[in-house]
């Protein structure tokens, strides 16, 4: 268990973490997710030691880590652009901190075959970081991490610089990945599908305070506030309230609740039909997501007039009336 305790860390006036406390579970897969400037990052890099906060306590495994130093904290970290060392093997890399704790040669050659295994490298062993792909690379780079058997894994924006097709693949492998080693991670990133994708908790930062702590379903289904409901996904407000897009539904007779509505764009996005509606008291802009069965069934006209509703309110959400 990782606790951090009225944190607080300011950059001259930037205040960057408000006094964030936050519980961390041992064997969770926690991500800190929030937009650019949130504190994500200062928040990984306190509990990594490699900033020290103006106040607060930060403890793992219920050791006080507060003023330790990162080496002393059993702590392995991965970052976004990942320094491999350029004139080592895929091997050497991986062994790296076993050879500098001075481990026995046959537990190293272990320890790295099991590893270069769970990360899917063992047919590129012998070869340099420069004839690795990036995500081959950020798996070296975990594989790396993972060595030393930290109690921590604090992973920052680590599939950042790939394409959506690697980033896909490789939270589909850190999923898993975490599910055989079990070490305690936190994954700071910005994009919240990779958070409701691979972590079994999320924190939501904004302006250095965490908004809601919870499981993907719960700060999808119930955000505690307006911050978290739209950076989770897209929204939607209706008769001021904030839905999601896909729980409102169209219909061509009026129901209590619906607003009338002009249809003003239909795009079909393989199974989905997202449908841009203007409301016709003037009400701000809003997108339904219906299904391509739902899309036919209705027939929809660009142009025509007809009414939509919410069929599911989540939470407590509501926006501002305007
Ligand atoms: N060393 C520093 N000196 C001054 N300001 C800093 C420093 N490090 C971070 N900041 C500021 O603190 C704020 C929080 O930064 P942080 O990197 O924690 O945000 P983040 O949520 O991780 O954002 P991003 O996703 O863009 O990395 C930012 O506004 C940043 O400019």
């Amino acid at each position: 268990m990782i606790t951090v305790s009225q944190v607080r860390k300011n950059y001259g006036d930037f205040v960057a973490l408000d006094g964030v406390t936050l519980d961390i579970p041992s064997g969770s897969l926690t991500a800190l997710l929030g937009p650019s400037g949130s504190g994500k990052s200062t928040l990984l890099r306190s509990i990594a030691g490699l900033e020290s906060p103006d106040a607060g306590i930060i403890t793992i495994n219920g050791e006080d880590v507060t003023g330790i130093t990162p080496q002393k904290r059993g702590i392995g970290f991965v970052f976004q652009h990942y320094a491999a060392f350029k004139h080592m093997t895929v091997r050497d890399n991986i062994a790296f901190g076993l050879r500098i704790r001075k481990r026995p040669k046959a537990e190293i050659k272990e320890r790295v075959d099991e590893l270069l295994r769970i990360v899917g490298l063992d047919g590129f062993q012998m070869r340099y970081p420069a004839q690795l792909s990036g995500g081959q690379r950020q798996r070296m780079a975990l594989a790396r991490a993972l060595a030393v058997d930290p109690k921590v894994l604090l992973l920052d924006e680590p599939f950042g610089a790939l394409d959506a097709k690697v980033r896909a693949d490789l939270r589909e492998w850190l999923r898993r990945l975490h599910d055989e080693v079990h070490v305690t991670t936190v994954l700071v990133t910005h994009d919240q599908e990779e958070a409701l994708d691979v972590a079994d908790r999320i924190a939501v930062m904004n302006r250095g305070n965490i908004e809601q702590v919870g499981s993907p379903d719960d700060l999808y289904e119930r955000p505690a506030n307006d911050f978290v409901m739209s950076f989770l996904g897209p929204v939607a407000t209706i008769n001021g309230v904030m839905v999601r897009p896909h729980d409102l539904h169209l219909d061509r007779v009026h129901h209590p609740g619906a607003v009338e509505v002009t249809v003003d764009r239909i795009v079909r996005l393989g199974f989905e039909v997202r449908v841009e509606l203007v409301p016709v008291n003037g009400d701000q802009r809003l997108s339904a997501q219906i299904t391509r069965g739902d899309a036919d069934d209705l027939n929809l006209v660009r142009g025509e007039q007809l009414y939509v509703r919410a069929t599911h309110i989540p939470g407590i959400v509501h926006a501002a009336a305007h």
